[in-house]
């Protein structure tokens, strides 16, 4: 496909995502109904759609417009590419510009931010200063990083594996297990370094969250809300304790398994029912479900899709949760709250009203990550149990 071509198409998969229809969903139909497509163009387009409903707020006043038409141009704008070279109307390329695209607007202010007007106020209270610095950071897209299983070799051994196959990393600061993917990331999960469980694909926050959880042989350790087990890789790769895994959803965690198999590592799932004869834990880390906006690079429609409704919602649920989880965790013993959330409400707010909640609690320690620091935001509380 030549560069027009792709971003014809971009514009059609935008116009259905602004419809409603999910992006990965959108992508998979059009890769289905275009089979000539090769891979490269498959990813090329996948970049392009991703970039722009990261930007979907500025590109649309640069565009002049909120239709797929509207944000490819205003993208075109923003990336300084000449509009005519791609708007050619010939072959497969979008219709040639006319004087009814406009010449489109500088963003200003949450424009220029990408930021929903109604969640400003909230995550300008909650990140203070840096609440434009993030905002930017969020408008880009995400580093690939890796972590490597100790289990299986050390730092030096992956970036030497993943060298051998194409992929040059680099340590990050984040975590003594991540690396960076500084090109072909597209290679890991081909890669030999992944197939043998020494490299996992985890953003380097999420390790650096797992870090914080100071993990001792011999522990009980119970991921309550392990989704697909990211965390729970991490935490069995850190020390040789006793590791369960739990999500309400059961499905999610269909993988983990294999995964585990392959990180040579033991992760026992607990369906609902189990908990109540398998507790109590000397851990429970309670990654709970949450706006995601730390990782809005990965997920930029949950940005715009997320509501005042479904926020309060998600603030009730995690309250729940991390009284569900404190009823499992062992006297003496700690509860890991954590979400992937940059908003207060959903993090430091919820440790203050657990604290009301309940006596016999003290806070350890808590740790606030903004992609500032290069990962995705993470949140993350200890908590006490008294003896
Ligand atoms: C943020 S995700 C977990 C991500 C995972 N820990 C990881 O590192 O890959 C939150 C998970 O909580 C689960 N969940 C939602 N409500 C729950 C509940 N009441 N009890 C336990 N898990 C719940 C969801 O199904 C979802 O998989």
């Amino acid at each position: 496909m030549t560069p027009a071509a792709r971003y014809a198409a971009a514009i059609d998969i935008l116009d259905k995502v602004l419809r409603g229809e999910a992006a990965e969903k959108a992508l998979t139909h059009w890769a289905r109904a275009n089979r000539f497509a090769g891979s490269g163009d498959r990813h090329a387009l996948r970049d392009i759609v991703f970039d722009v409903l990261r930007c979907k707020r500025s590109y649309g006043v640069r565009g002049g417009a909120k239709t797929g038409r509207g944000l490819v141009l205003g993208a075109l704008r923003a990336a300084g590419i000449a509009p005519d070279d791609v708007f050619t109307g010939q072959g497969y390329g979008p219709a040639a510009l006319t004087d009814a695209d406009g010449p489109g607007a500088q963003p200003e202010g949450l424009d220029a931010l990408d930021c929903p007007d109604w969640l400003a106020p909230a995550l300008l209270a909650s990140l203070g200063d840096n609440f434009p610095a993030v905002m930017q950071t969020l408008q880009s897209r995400a580093p690939v990083f890796l972590r490597v299983n100790l289990r299986k070799g050390d730092m030096a051994r992956a970036v030497a594996a993943l060298a051998l196959d194409g992929i040059e990393t680099q340590p990050n600061p984040l975590s003594p297990t991540a690396l960076e993917v500084l090109n072909n990331p597209r290679k890991v999960q081909t890669s030999n370094a992944y197939l043998d469980g020494l490299v996992e694909l985890q953003d380097a926050a999420s390790q650096a969250i797992v870090d914080e959880l100071s993990l001792r042989s011999g522990q009980r350790v119970l991921d309550f809300c392990a989704g697909g087990g990211g965390k729970s890789l991490a935490m069995a790769a850190q020390t040789s304790a006793q590791f369960f895994a739990h999500d309400i959803a059961p499905a999610r965690m269909k993988d983990l398994p294999a995964r585990a198999k392959r990180a040579g590592v033991q992760v026992t799932v607990l369906a609902s029912a189990a908990l109540a004869k398998a507790e109590p834990f000397d851990l429970v880390l309670a990654d709970a479900p949450c706006s995601g906006s730390g990782s809005w690079r990965r997920a930029p429609e949950a940005k715009w899709a997320l509501s005042q409704a479904r926020l309060t919602e998600l603030c009730a649920l995690q309250a729940q949760i991390m009284d569900n989880a404190a009823a499992l965790v062992a006297k003496g013993g700690t509860l890991a709250y954590a979400t992937c959330a940059l908003l207060k409400m959903e993090n430091q707010d919820q440790i203050t009203a657990f604290l009301g909640r309940h006596s016999g609690w003290t806070l350890k320690k808590a740790r606030v990550l903004t992609p500032l620091e290069g990962g995705d935001g993470f949140f993350i509380a200890c908590l006490k149990r008294k003896i």
